[in-house]
């Protein structure tokens, strides 16, 4: 219940899921930055059960580590404990509810990943797979609410027709979860077609008194665990908006448009983390700079530091400040500050 209460998905600006970009350093970036709540990249249940868990008293962190490989799995700090939420890729309820509880006591909630639409999740029935088997999906969320004492959420993509995705989040809804992100895009939609926010809108209208009523019902009889699941549009987060999103005034914009109150940003923060500053963004350098700081101090693997600065680069090489930045600025420099 306390972890909960820190844990509120209403009015939130949040960093989104993002494999291989969000690692510890990142999260405490978009942390820095003013980001309310920050998702993991989506770790595989099989790989996060194998792990044992770690307190590092050189780097103060607590690592999961993957006994049979000796690497670390996942790394996180007491900073972010009230704030970061783990995704979890799965296809199964007893694997998903122990990988949950394997982590269950360092992070503030967990996601089960039902959008991603790579062969490698959905030949494996995770992912967006779940979207055309929602008994199996329901099944997944009721197992990880039973198992952990934490709030659970989902994410998920749009379905081509926007009934069918209401009735979709309903039927999620019944399983006692905190809240869900919607990516406003279908499993066939590239990151270049727009992103649906009429059906975000709709769903977040759609997910008001009735969801809670049934939750009331079906769930719970203890009245402190009542306001805990209700699913209201303030649980709604927005997903995808990033063509959309440039400055932080964009994201109260999509609020308003879609009706959700709280908003997740990846690929705009990807580029430049420093979108969740309210009072506007900063340079790359600085941001690079900064970035550098959380990667040295958690001694996060050159290789992964090194993705996420090239991805910041690559990403700003269209624009003014990108090209005068990348001609006044050689990576070996950035990489030595
Ligand atoms: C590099 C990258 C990695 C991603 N990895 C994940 C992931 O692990 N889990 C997930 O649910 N979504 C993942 N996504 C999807 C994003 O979370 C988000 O839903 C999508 O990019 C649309 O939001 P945007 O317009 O703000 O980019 C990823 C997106 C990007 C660009």
């Amino acid at each position: 219940m306390e972890n909960f209460k820190q844990l509120c998905y209403d009015n939130k600006v949040i960093l989104a899921p993002m494999v291989r970009i969000n690692t510890l350093p990142m999260r405490l970036l978009a942390l820095d930055y003013g980001a309310d709540i920050v998702y993991t990249e989506e770790l595989i249940d099989h790989r996060l059960i194998k792990c044992s868990r770690h307190v590092n008293d050189t780097l103060q962190s607590i690592d999961f580590i993957d006994k049979s490989n000796a690497t670390v799995v996942f790394r996180t700090c007491s900073r972010e404990k009230l704030h970061v939420v783990l995704q979890i890729g799965t296809s199964d309820p007893e694997r998903a509810a122990k990988a949950a509880q394997v982590v269950e006591q360092d992070v503030a909630g967990i996601d089960i990943n039902m959008g991603c639409p790579k062969d490698f999740s959905l030949k494996g029935g995770m992912g967006a797979a779940l979207l055309s088997c929602p008994d199996k999906a329901c099944t997944i969320l009721s197992a990880v609410v039973s198992a952990v004492s934490i709030p659970v959420t989902c994410k998920i993509r749009v379905l081509p027709d926007i009934n069918d995705t209401i009735e979709l989040c309903k039927k999620l809804a019944t399983t006692g979860i905190a809240a869900i992100a919607v990516h406003g895009r279908t499993v066939k939609e590239r990151p270049n077609h727009p992103n649906r926010n009429h059906f975000i809108k709709a769903i977040s209208e759609a997910l008001d008194i009735p969801v809670i009523a049934k939750l009331l019902l079906i769930r719970y009889t203890n009245v402190l665990c009542l306001s805990r699941y209700v699913l209201t549009n303030n649980n709604v987060c927005f997903s995808g908006g990033s063509k959309e999103i440039e400055t932080f005034e964009d994201i109260t914009k999509f609020k308003n448009i879609t009706g959700c109150s709280s908003v997740m940003i990846a690929r705009t923060a990807e580029k430049n983390c420093s979108i969740f500053k309210r009072d506007g963004k900063l340079e790359l350098g600085t941001i690079i700079r900064d970035y550098l700081h959380h990667a040295v101090d958690y001694d996060n693997v050159a290789p992964n530091t090194k993705y996420c600065i090239q991805n910041m680069l690559r990403n700003i090489q269209e624009t003014e400040q990108g090209r005068h930045f990348l001609e006044s600025t050689s990576l070996q420099q950035i990489w030595f500050v």
